[in-house]
């Protein structure tokens, strides 16, 4: 047990404080860095060279300085950061922390993983430190983070680096139940860590919310809290804070928008951008590969990599969470031999933090959404980034693959991209990004498909989850707004469907309409080279750069490090090949004919072709009229009963016949109707025991798209949306909810009259 301090050691200690602060502050005002100069350009201290105060009332340069013990920090820094092991300093962390200290405004851009949180965390606890802040000065700093996972990995840091200071802290994150106690004690807080929803309901609910006093204001992934998903929350964030005051941002893709920064009324920032002259934007020891998977093949591809990764601590992007869902569920029915994980925004607070720590501890797979694209530093390395769908823009790319090859330790990624995403690689290239081209063996790769459907016929529940993540996955590429990438109309659909395992294509309302508006111009596109040339191109790309699996065993690690590092030649030819088929896709149909590619000219025909293949009765004559109609079914009947063709065509049994089976129809529709009512009462007491239990984990209808955050407010928005949507077409989900009211008021009036009838 600690003995409590004595008086005197308490007032010697504050003497002692006084002293330091003193000192620190003549350093800091000494020799500040040039205002628009990056200290990099400065040679660091010689390693001998004498620190701080010197001799002749001067101090040592610290703008240049390459490690923490030549900063003006207090000791309780310095000695945390020791203890840590933070002993050299990294580029960004050089660049920013002079000016930080200093007290200037700063906008720090890095590449992932190389430090830039200790270089807003010492900043802040310094600047406290120096200006004396108590617990009765209460909130003094505020440091906004976009997600809860990286907020509470935020929380961790400051808890290491401020381990002997004396400033306390808090975590506000939404989905976490002690609100209330975090309302009694906020304003006791000097430094909040949260994520913008928390801090808002923090503003509007709890009484005497104070932060009109504090000192620095921190926005990491500043481009992130920027953007358009963060805009009211952020302003009106901003709104209740003072004017003067520090304000540090850090990315690893920093905005720039003139816009943006005006909302946060910066005083003559520090741009620092410590790599902006790098050749790459990515890490140096990151390894990125692109493949080309068509849309049917990417679970193939998915199972293919894990079975042979067994080894490895791997992270997988997809778009939606029900996507995320259904690929962790059915993957993990079939066993891969290795530990399987689901992240995304629709979990529990609790249960997110708790996965999030297991694959920061074990060699796992996790299968997320981009709730874990920015900021978080999994403990042990992870080994492989497996983006299954396209990230929706470069920055998204950078984010992802920077969730390997952290600090010094290498790493690995992999894209696949669609044939009609290519455009994406142009993106890539432009904005630094070097990834090469892998054709990994095709006799590796390992069908999945039809194992997903014989899943789907043991689990009906599997069979729902999958129409679920089919349709949220074709809303995602359809709302993205880049349209030369993301092209719902280019995806192959049935053949996507039926690679989850699904027995039929669901039938998706948006699509369908386009569907029709694309048959009327299908007549203008057949007779228009340039675009029928684009299905061309689709398909003939497809063909051609089908021929991907992957490499067994680790040893050969990863077929697509064997294809790639073996034959380098090979890889660029492969790439050439790429940029040779667009050009060779303008060419026109021609090309393709030479190909010896039977190529059909539009996605509609295909499908009507596909149509009538499967709805052919097997090994049934189909009698045809002259005008290619099939004949009626009496007529059939009539033609292969011939015994019985006389009683059938005459008029009296046939109207009979008719009754019949209009009798028999109305029956099996009765049926239907119990057996649907039945299924919609049953789910909707499901529903309202699930509510009632306060679960908000599963069956939020709304797909998060994006996969973020999850926060408090965003999460509040769509519990509300889940009363009234329930299923994944946007009409259905209408139609459902009102036969929904509609079956109640019936069982109402039935209920009503049975007790008339009892009573009678
Ligand atoms: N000076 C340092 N010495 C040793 N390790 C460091 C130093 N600074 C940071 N690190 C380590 O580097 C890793 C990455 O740091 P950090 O998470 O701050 O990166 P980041 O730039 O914020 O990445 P991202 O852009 O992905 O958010 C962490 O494990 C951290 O402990």
């Amino acid at each position: 047990m600690r003995r409590p301090k004595s008086r005197e050691f308490r007032k010697q200690e504050r003497v002692s404080e006084e002293e330091e602060i003193s000192l620190l502050n003549s350093w800091i005002l000494f020799q500040p860095p040039d205002s628009g100069s990056n200290p990099m350009s400065l040679p660091p201290l010689p390693k001998n060279a004498p620190v701080g105060p010197l001799h002749d009332n001067t101090y040592s340069r610290y703008a240049g300085a390459s490690r923490f013990a030549h900063f003006p920090l207090s000791k309780k820094t310095k000695d945390a950061l020791r203890e840590a092991k933070f002993v050299a300093m990294t580029d960004i962390q050089r660049a920013s922390l002079p000016h930080a200290l200093y007290g200037r405004d700063v906008l720090g851009a890095a590449k992932t993983g190389s430090g830039k949180t200790l270089a807003f965390i010492i900043p802040v606890l310094e600047k406290l430190y120096r200006e004396r802040w108590g617990p009765e000065d209460g909130v003094g700093s505020i440091i906004i983070s976009p997600t809860r996972e990286l907020a509470g990995q935020l929380f961790d840091v400051l808890k290491v680096v401020g381990k002997h200071h004396n400033f306390s802290a808090g975590l506000l994150i939404g989905g976490r139940k002690d609100v209330d106690m975090e309302k009694e004690r906020v304003n006791e807080l000097n430094i909040l860590i949260c994520t913008p929803g928390r801090l808002l309901q923090h503003m509007d609910e709890t009484p005497n919310f104070d932060c009109s006093q504090m000192q620095v204001l921190v926005l990491d992934e500043a481009d992130r809290i920027l953007d358009s998903g963060f805009k009211k929350e952020l302003n009106a964030i901003i709104s209740q804070l003072p004017k003067r005051r520090q304000t540090l941002l850090f990315s690893a893709t920093q905005t720039k928008s003139i816009q943006d920064l005006a909302r946060l009324s910066l005083k003559d920032p520090e741009y620092l951008s410590v790599h902006e002259e790098s050749v790459t934007a990515t890490p140096t020891l990151l390894k990125q590969i692109v493949m080309v998977v068509p849309l049917d093949e990417k679970l193939d591809m998915l199972w293919s990599f894990i079975k042979t990764h067994l080894q490895s601590k791997t992270l997988v992007f997809l778009s939606t969470c029900k996507q995320v869902k259904f690929v962790f569920e059915a993957f993990k029915k079939l066993h891969p031999g290795i530990p399987l994980k689901c992240l995304h925004g629709r979990m529990k607070q609790e249960r997110r933090m708790a996965i999030y720590s297991e694959f920061c501890e074990k060699r796992s797979v996790l299968f997320s959404t981009d709730v874990a694209a920015r900021g978080l530093d999994f403990n042990k390395a992870v080994d492989w980034v497996v983006q299954v769908d396209c990230p929706e823009n470069v920055a998204s790319y950078i984010h992802r693959v920077g969730r390997t090859a952290r600090y010094k330790s290498g790493g690995k990624s992999v894209l696949f991209l669609l044939p009609s995403e290519i455009q994406m690689l142009e993106k890539l290239k432009a904005a630094k990004v070097p990834v090469h081209f892998n054709k990994p063996r095709q006799e590796l790769l390992q069908p999945v498909s039809s194992l997903l459907a014989s899943l789907l016929v043991k689990y009906p529940d599997m069979q729902h989850r999958a129409q679920r993540a089919f349709i949220t996955y074709l809303r995602s590429i359809h709302i993205q707004k880049n349209k030369d990438i993301f092209d719902v109309m280019k995806l192959p659909i049935d053949k996507y469907s039926a690679s989850l395992g699904l027995p039929m294509t669901p039938k998706i309302r948006f699509l369908n309409q386009k569907i029709k508006s694309k048959v009327v111009s299908t007549k203008s596109i057949l007779v228009e080279p340039e675009d029928s040339n684009k299905e061309d191109f689709l398909e003939v790309s497809r063909k051609k750069l089908d021929t991907v699996a992957f490499n067994d065993e680790e040893t050969k690690n990863d077929l697509l490090q064997v294809a790639d590092t073996a034959n380098e030649g090979e890889v660029k030819s492969s790439e050439n090949d790429l940029l040779q088929l667009v050009d060779t896709a303008n060419e026109g149909k021609a090309k393709s004919a030479e190909l010896g590619e039977i190529v059909p000219a539009t996605r509609v025909l295909k499908k009507k072709k596909l149509k009538i293949n499967v709805h052919r009765p097997l090994g049934t004559r189909v009698v045809f009229d002259e005008e290619g109609n099939t004949l009626p079914p009496l007529a059939r009947i009539a033609d292969t009963q011939s015994g019985k063709e006389a009683m059938l065509l005459d008029p009296e049994q046939k109207a009979e016949y008719y009754r019949r089976m209009r009798d028999d129809l109305k029956k099996a529709d009765k049926e239907d109707k119990l057996i649907e009512r039945q299924r919609r009462r049953e789910k909707r007491i499901k529903q309202k025991m699930k509510l009632k239990a306060g679960n908000t984990e599963e069956e939020d209808d709304q797909d998060d798209i994006s996969g973020s955050e999850g926060d408090e407010t965003v999460n509040r928005r769509h519990k509300k949306s889940k009363l009234y949507f329930d299923s994944d077409s946007d009409e259905g989900e209408r139609n459902e909810a009102t036969t929904g009211t509609v079956t109640l008021e019936e069982q109402e009036a039935l209920a009503l009259k049975l007790l008339n009838s009892m009573h009678s």
